[in-house]
């Protein structure tokens, strides 16, 4: 997951290959809780691992359930309660999860005992009155702790259950959120032992097909409900669940619907057939698999089988779309994004649901739509997008994400823009509500060229600091890091370990070991093949070895094409002496580090002090200035700054500051509007 303020997209072209994406969080949620009603022991595969998904698991330990890791990487077991009532009082945060807070209320409404229910912020402006009043009707004692309306909550059944008025039929609105029908339709069987029990659906039931799944599964641990109509539903008498002993959970449907657009904007990349996604099917029980029929109008060309869905660009541009979308709430906003590659005006109607969802998705759409150039029209219940007329008239914008991972995910795809813009997205870690890895998943098939990847070059001689400034700097902008000064100490164990002597008679076996180095960056950690070597080539005669093998030409040249490999979506922080002048000349920063060599071998010498070795001050100095004097004046990419490199002496800079004044350098350069923070 991308843990930065913002993560910048560079300008995307082509996308290809295959996605395995992760379990449903509508299925995931309600399989949890239905596991956890049922008797018995339910091993559930493929569940999310998500935020929404870890709050509900933290509620169902807390009120006594058993919850163990499974045989398999993403399945776990869940032991129910059966006959024994939940441990209580607790008090349950459930995050920002409606698929947790509305169905946990109703349940433990009706199993007793004492809960508090809150959640974040914005869980506390989210409407939960319409089920609360549902189950007042009841009988049951819910109190309010803030506004009226909204969580938090507190299910006052310490003494157990009141009586309940089973006769009548419940009524609960329908036309604020399908949820708390939902949450009704999972808990009544809990009391629907002696009698039929009746739910009658108040005006118009939005969001229908998430009904639909939640029959589905009741249907999996033995409750068949009937319904009319969608407006009256009957869970039969006697009703008793029991665990299907295990269950699949189908990727999401809604998270489908990022890497369908996908398919449907980016150019094939060459010798793909266009964006495979594993985990799903045509046949999906998930009411946002008919993302793809919006898709497909607007001019994607999908096809599936039982477990996957291909799809690939057809029509294109794209062609706009008018659509009810109240059967796919959450795809929609896909939807909205794919509009900025259609020509025509689209129209998204019978969405009000958005404005009490995350956030108020109606206006936050509208905002940042317009931000990347969009002409958009925002109606109490409705959105209509233009796209930008022509490439010019696009803009680079920072998207704002409002902790709302939809946003984030559907933004991901301006990146396809023709003006080839870069997209900054706000709080990339918003997505950890129903996709931790989006990102991640994103690169693993999109590509662009070179060119529009971002480099920030970092040269600078020994302990001039920019190692750490270089992988500081990686860590906050979430760009991946090439340390080429390793690769070069890492040539040299190589060589000495193959009995190499580093010097000329030796350079053209040094260099063809070189070319096929099998060297990763994880993190900290430095590992040729699968050793670790971090330590190994950190000493100071690893030191001098580097500095005696870089200064080979052919084994120079055999290292270029490695490094160029590390220049890869989103973007690349490169430290060395000649990644600037050699390797990346196109960088869009480079920066050379330096500092007195006073300073230098001051540094050097608390670096090796601190991790037990000797160290002689003057012996220090006197390396430095030869290994600057050797470094500077060697034939091939001597040690100096590039033309357009930018001269930091950083001898009176903490590395902090240090670090502050490459990113500001960086910010400088991007061309995102200033203050175009939503
Ligand atoms: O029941 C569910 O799993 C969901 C129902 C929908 O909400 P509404 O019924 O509030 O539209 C949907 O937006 C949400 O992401 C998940
Ligand atoms: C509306 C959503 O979530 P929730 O389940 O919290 O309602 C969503 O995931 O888009």
């Amino acid at each position: 997951m991308y843990a930065t303020a913002f993560l910048d997209l560079p300008a995307l072209t082509t996308a290809g290959g295959t996605v395995q994406l992760p379990g449903s969080k509508s299925i995931s949620n309600r399989v949890l809780l239905l596991a956890a009603l049922s008797e018995g022991t339910t091993t559930i595969d493929d569940l999310l691992d998500s935020d929404d998904t870890r709050v509900m698991l933290a509620a169902l330990r807390d009120i006594g359930c058993a919850v163990e890791p499974g045989a398999q990487p993403h399945s776990v077991r869940i032991t129910g309660l059966g006959t024994h009532a939940p441990r209580s009082p607790a008090r349950l945060f459930l995050g920002n999860a409606g698929t947790a807070m509305r169905p946990l209320t109703a349940a433990l409404a009706l199993l007793g005992g004492e809960f508090e229910l809150f959640g974040v912020a914005r869980m506390h402006e989210r409407p939960i009155g319409d089920l609360v009043d549902a189950l007042r009707q009841l009988g049951c004692r819910i109190d309010y702790l803030g506004n009226e309306g909204y969580p938090p909550l507190r299910i006052a059944h310490a003494q157990g259950v009141p009586a309940l008025a089973l006769q009548a039929p419940i009524r609960v609105r329908g036309d604020v959120s399908s949820q708390f029908l939902t949450a009704l339709l999972m808990a009544l069987p809990l009391v629907a032992t002696q009698q039929d029990v009746h739910i009658e659906v108040q005006g118009e039931l939005i969001s229908k097909p998430y009904i639909a799944i939640t029959l589905q599964l009741l249907a999996r641990f033995g409750i068949e409900v009937a319904h009319e109509n969608w407006q009256r539903f009957t869970i039969p008498a006697g009703s008793r669940y029991r665990s299907p002993g295990s269950i699949h959970v189908e990727a999401d449907a809604s998270s489908a619907s990022y890497f369908i657009a996908l398919g449907a904007i980016a150019a094939s990349a060459e010798g793909q057939n266009g964006i495979k996604i594993m985990g799903l099917g045509l046949d999906s029980i998930q009411g946002d698999i008919r993302f793809v029929e919006a898709a497909r109008a607007m001019g994607a060309q999908v096809t599936g089988g039982p477990n996957w869905l291909q799809v690939q660009r057809g029509r294109w541009p794209l062609q706009a779309l008018e659509l009810d979308c109240n059967h796919i709430p959450d795809a929609a906003m896909t939807l909205a994004v794919m509009a900025l590659y259609a020509e025509g005006t689209t129209t998204l109607r019978n969405i009000a649901s958005w404005r009490v969802k995350e956030t108020d998705r109606l206006a936050a759409m509208a905002t940042e739509l317009r931000k990347l150039g969009a002409q958009v029209e925002e109606g109490a219940d409705f959105l209509r997008i233009t796209a930008p007329a022509r490439a010019a008239d696009w803009r680079a914008a920072s998207i704002h994400t409002y902790d709302d991972h939809r946003v984030a995910m559907c933004f991901a795809l301006a990146a396809f823009n023709p003006a080839r813009l870069p997209v900054r997205i706000e709080d990339p870690k918003c997505v950890a509500k129903t996709f931790p890895d989006y990102f991640e998943t994103l690169f693993s098939v999109v590509q662009t060229a070179p060119q529009h990847i971002p480099v920030i070059c970092i040269d600078g001689p020994t302990a001039s600091g920019k190692g750490t400034v270089a992988a500081r700097l990686a860590q906050r902008l979430g760009y991946h890091f090439l340390d080429s000064g390793a690769m070069y100490r890492i040539t040299a164990l190589a060589a000495l370990r193959s009995g190499l002597a580093i010097d000329a008679a030796h350079e053209a076996q040094i260099a063809a070991l070189a070319q096929s180095l099998p060297v990763r960056f994880e993190g900290e950690r430095i590992l040729l093949g699968d050793e670790d070597v971090s330590s190994a080539i950190r000493t100071e005669e690893a030191g001098m070895n580097a500095s005696r093998v870089s200064a080979l030409p052919a084994v120079r040249q055999a290292l270029v094409a490695l490094q160029h490999g590390f220049r890869r979506v989103p973007g690349l922080v490169a430290d060395g002496r000649d990644m600037g002048t050699v390797i990346f000349p196109d960088a869009r920063l480079k920066v050379f580090l330096t500092a007195s060599v006073a300073e230098r071998a001051e540094r050097r010498h608390k670096q090796l002090i601190s991790k037990g070795f000797n160290a002689n001050m003057q012996d220090l100095r006197a390396d430095l200035e030869a290994r600057d004097a050797r470094d500077s004046t060697r034939s091939v990419a001597p040690l100096q700054p590039a033309q357009d490199a930018l001269v930091l002496d950083n001898s009176h800079l903490t590395i902090e500051q240090t670090v502050e004044q490459v990113w500001v350098w960086w910010q400088e350069r991007q061309p995102f509007a200033l203050g175009a923070q939503g």
